[in-house]
């Protein structure tokens, strides 16, 4: 692991604005901060600060060389307060149901605050960290240079929010809840079409599991190692509330007031964040003015895409950055 630095603050919990003292723990790579550009990357349900380097989860867009340069820009990291990264079992959230990604979001915005970072170069994030860039943005029009959000949106679907409800279902039920719940999960991530091409006819037999089966035990192990219940507890509930209180004003607003240029990127085959709701806000956000660009990756794979197909990645950002 790279270097952890801990934050203490006080964050102010929808919609009461109770006041919680949290923990945000972040990682920096590549320049020294004050002397580079600052690009923030924000991860997704299961990921952490750790972007870049031997455990790094986005190794092939930034490093040394890579499209996101580390020659360039300082590069920020945060990780979601209670997704039990860091170790300290004082720092998990018992009480998540009190928490937003808008809260979140503000909650990333103090502790740019207290590491003196008023202004960013570009804030990127896929899936559930490309909502809290959303939410920045409409917190802070004026403060992030390009927005880069990726296989995501402003607001939660009926569609995601009901595929929440059935993982807290299997979490607060089964008896591997965080196998089961990512065994689920891992069908909302790909297509039909990626997992029926993934395994071959010659690999099936009647007396053995079926490679799928393997398959999704695999990855529900792997996450039941490396995450904790009451985190992925939190994870999973934000993705509810992504947008929970936006209003048709506050997004038009957004659009006519905002220096932000936005690059959306979306995934053809993406079915947690569908390629047509992502267009609709491209759309409307468009229509009100705001300085906007929409961009695809093709995949078979769907929402993790994101996560597999970096030749196209790299190409979409290159100009960005
Ligand atoms: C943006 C962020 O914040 S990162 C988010 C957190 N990180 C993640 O979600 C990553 C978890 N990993 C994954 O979901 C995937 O591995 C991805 C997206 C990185 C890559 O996807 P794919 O290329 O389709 O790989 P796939 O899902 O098949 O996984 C490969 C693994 O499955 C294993 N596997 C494949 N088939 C089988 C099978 N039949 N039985 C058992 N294991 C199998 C492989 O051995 C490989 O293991 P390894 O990763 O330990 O080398
Ligand atoms: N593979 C992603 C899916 C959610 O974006 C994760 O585990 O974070």
């Amino acid at each position: 692991m790279h270097h952890l630095h801990t934050i203490q603050l006080t964050a102010y919990r929808l919609p009461d604005q109770t006041a919680q003292t949290l923990y945000l723990n972040y990682e920096i790579f590549g320049q020294p901060l004050h002397q580079a550009p600052v690009i923030l990357v924000n991860h997704a349900l299961t990921g952490n600060s750790t972007v870049t380097g031997e455990q790094g989860w986005w190794n092939q867009v930034i490093g040394y060389d890579q499209v996101i340069d580390l020659n360039r820009y300082t590069v920020l990291a945060f990780n979601i307060p209670g997704n039990g990264y860091g170790n300290k079992p004082e720092q998990l959230l018992l009480n998540y149901t009190a928490f937003t990604t808008a809260v979140i979001a503000d909650v990333f915005w103090k502790g740019l605050d207290f590491l003196r970072v008023p202004q960013l170069y570009a804030i990127i994030g896929g899936s559930l960290g490309g909502s809290i860039a959303w939410e920045m943005a409409l917190q802070r029009p004026e403060a992030i240079h390009h927005l880069i959000p990726i296989a995501t949106n402003v607001q939660a679907s009926d569609w995601l929010i009901g595929q929440v409800v059935v993982q807290e279902a299997i979490l607060n039920h089964s008896k591997h809840p965080l196998e089961d719940a990512r065994k689920h999960a891992m069908l909302l991530y790909r297509t039909p079409e990626s997992i029926n091409q993934k395994f071959t006819r010659e690999q099936q037999s009647m007396d053995q599991i079926h490679p799928v089966e393997q398959w999704l035990t695999y990855h529900g192990h792997a996450l039941q190692k490396r995450f904790q219940l009451a985190a992925y507890q939190l994870m999973n509930h934000l993705l509810q509330t992504i947008g929970k209180a936006l209003t048709e004003e506050q997004v038009k607003q957004f659009a006519l007031t905002t220096t932000t240029q936005i690059t959306m990127i979306t995934v053809d085959s993406d079915g947690m964040f569908t390629q047509k709701e992502q267009r609709e806000t491209y759309c409307k956000l468009y229509a009100y003015g705001a300085d906007i660009q929409y961009k695809e990756i093709q995949s078979i794979h769907g929402h993790d895409a994101f996560l597999i197909e970096y030749q196209q990645l790299q190409t979409l950002l290159q100009p960005l950055f």
